[in-house]
This record gives structure tokens, sequence and C-alpha cells, in this order.
């Protein structure tokens, strides 16, 4: 908690865009402006933070953009924020704006580029879960998650049609640098037979086994959902590795990429956004610092910096039994 009064606060999006950005920083701008505050936006992430890259904000400037995915402050993954060097120019632009609060749209990277940031200078920093990796602790969902996995359901529905036609084994890599809740969630949503995440071992040969007992009695379409960040180290080695043990099978991959990134965010997602936008600001006023904005059980939670990038969160192994329940 810090008494210093906030009176001109910045909001910039970093790392990986997720669908939901936009509605957050509406949220934040419109919320500032409100409380009497002067609201900046920092553009392209701490990188514009370093080269001083500085907007004011009205009120109308974030109009008609919370149906809009990516970001209009723009992105970016800033290697000179790593450097002690990087972090100081990036001082003194906020201060040379006046700038005494700042609201980190971002995931683990940005959080841990915020928390270095505010252990050196003076200024409050409020984080905001924007990822569609869903992959920081503090937070049931975060923004882009479910845009994300909507988009995945939809493109996979498609590979099932076309996969039933021909009685294809499909493997579909979906995103996930380190984390496999898209996959998850959009096998489960899919009926996929068999989904590979960072966060549980799987036994590949018990998976070939599986398939080879379906092959035997004809079924033989398959839908294998992979998170790009999993043990074997994703789709490509995933379809090497079946393909040399099922020789006969007629196997194709498809990897999603940036498809789901993009596009409109769904209604969880704008409404999750304009909620932790609404009170990243509160937080600011309140003398919070150094915390990230979540919801638990629909009910706002805030959780230390440190403490939202370092859990890695545990997916209980009560998931894998059901989905060779369902999809037996
Ligand atoms: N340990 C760190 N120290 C300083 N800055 C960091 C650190 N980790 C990440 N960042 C900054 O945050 C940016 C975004 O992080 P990244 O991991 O790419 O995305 P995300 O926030 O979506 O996880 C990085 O490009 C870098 O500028
Ligand atoms: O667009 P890039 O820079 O290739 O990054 C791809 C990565 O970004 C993500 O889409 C989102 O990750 P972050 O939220 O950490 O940025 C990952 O799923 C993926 O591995
Ligand atoms: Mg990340």
């Amino acid at each position: 908690m810090t008494d210093k009064k906030v009176t001109r606060i910045g909001v910039l999006t970093s790392g990986g865009d997720a669908p939901g950005m936009n509605a957050a920083v509406r949220a934040v701008v419109r919320t500032g402006i409100y409380h009497g505050l002067e609201v900046y936006a920092v553009m392209r992430g701490y990188q514009g933070m370093i080269e001083n890259d500085i907007v004011k904000m009205e009120s109308r400037s974030v109009a008609n953009i919370i149906q809009r995915g990516g970001t209009i402050l723009k992105t970016a993954r800033s290697k000179e924020f790593f450097t002690p060097e990087g972090r100081k120019k990036a001082y003194e632009n906020l201060k040379s704006h006046g700038i005494n609060g700042l609201i980190v749209v971002g995931g683990d990277g940005s959080f841990n580029g915020a928390l270095k940031f505010s252990e050196e200078f003076d200024i409050p920093c409020i984080g905001l879960p924007g990822t569609i990796d869903k992959d920081i602790a503090g937070s049931d969902f975060t923004i882009g998650f479910d845009t994300a996995v909507n988009t995945a359901i939809d493109a996979i529905d498609k590979i099932r049609d076309t996969a039933d036609a021909h009685d294809r084994l499909f493997i579909i890599e979906v995103m996930g640098r380190d984390a496999g809740y898209i996959a998850l969630h959009s096998g489960v949503a899919t009926g996929a037979e068999h989904v590979l995440i960072p966060e549980h071992k799987t036994d590949i040969d018990e998976v070939i086994n599986s398939l080879q007992e379906k092959e035997k009695r004809k079924k033989l379409m398959n839908l294998i959902v992979v998170a790009e960040g999993d043990e074997f180290g994703g789709g490509e080695q995933v379809t090497k590795y079946i393909k040399e043990k099922l020789p006969n099978a007629d196997i194709k991959i498809t990897v999603l990429g940036h498809i789901q990134r993009g596009g409109s965010p769904t209604c969880a997602d704008r409404i999750l956004a304009s909620r932790m936008g609404y009170h990243a600001v509160l937080c600011l006023m309140e003398g919070r610092n150094n915390v990230m904005v979540g919801i638990v059980n629909d009910q706002m939670h805030y959780t230390p910096l440190s403490k939202a990038v370092k859990a890695k969160q545990q997916i209980d192994e009560d998931w894998f039994d059901m989905i060779k329940i369902l999809a037996s």
C-alpha cells in the first residue's frame, strides 16, 4: 500500500495480444476520467514506455472499441525492458508526463516486468491478466481465454466434419506456450479422444494402444488436441511418433496458430475485461501496489504480482479420466 495520491495514470498492453484487451483499456480510461484522473496510453507495451510513445486519452479515444480484437494501444515484447538501463529510460519518460500510477494488461512475462519496475522505482503498478493462455494464478479466467477457446472449438468442429467424412485421425495443435488450458477446454468441448498438455504426463504408448483398439472396432475418426508446449514438443512431434507406430492410419495435422489470438471478444471476455479495468483504477486510487486484479468465484480478488506469476496451476487428474470415458 502507498499513501501517495495518484493523479495521472498510464495504461499499456504487453506481450501477446488477447481479445478483450480493448474492453479493458476502455474501462480504465473511462473510470479514470470519471474520477478526475488524467489517463495516458503507453503505446506498444514496455517498448513504447522506453521510446516515450505516450499519448493522453480522452473518453472518446476509446469509443467503438469494446467489440474489437487486438489492442488499439498495440503491444510488443521488449528486449530492452529486461535491462536496468531500459527500465530507467522508461521510468524517466513516465515521470516527464507526471504519471504516478501504471496499469499493465498482459501475461506472466509482463507481470514479471512490472514487478522489476516497481521494485526499482516509486510508481505503483496494477496488473490485469490479459493472455489467451490462462497461465496465471489468482483469477478463474484471464482476458482473451474464452474467445480463444471458442475460436479453437469452431475450427475443431469443422475439422471433425471432414475427419468423420474420411475416417481420419486428426491431430490439432492449439496455442499454449507452457499451459494446456486452451487444449484442455477445447478438447473436452469438441469431444476429442485425447488431450496432451504440459501439466499432465501422457503415456503416449497408452494413446497408441487405445487408437489400435479403436481401429479394431472400426472407429477410425479420432481427434487428438495437443498444446504447443506439451512434453513432446507440439503437434508435429506427436504426429511423427503416431505415424511411425500406426503406419496404416490416415493421419493429418492442423496447427491452428494465431487465428486463436484474434477476433471479436466473447461476452464473457468483454465483461471480465470491463470489470477488471474498472477495479484496476479503484486499486490505484486506494493506494494498492503490485497486485493483479482477478475474479474468483465471481468476486474481485487481488493477488500480489509475485504470486500471480509463480504458481503453476494444478490440473486435476479427474479431467483425464473424464476425457477417456466420454470418448470411449
Ligand atoms: N523478468 C523480466 N524483467 C523485465 N521485463 C520482463 C521480464 N519478463 C518479461 N518482461 C517484459 O514483458 C514483456 C512481455 O512478456 P512476454 O512473456 O513476452 O508476454 P506475456 O506478458 O504475454 O506473458 C517482455 O517482452 C519484456 O519486455
Ligand atoms: O505471437 P508470438 O510472439 O509468436 O507468441 C506466441 C505465443 O503467444 C501466446 O499466444 C500467448 O502467450 P502470452 O500471453 O504469454 O504472450 C502463446 O500461446 C504462444 O506460444
Ligand atoms: Mg505469457
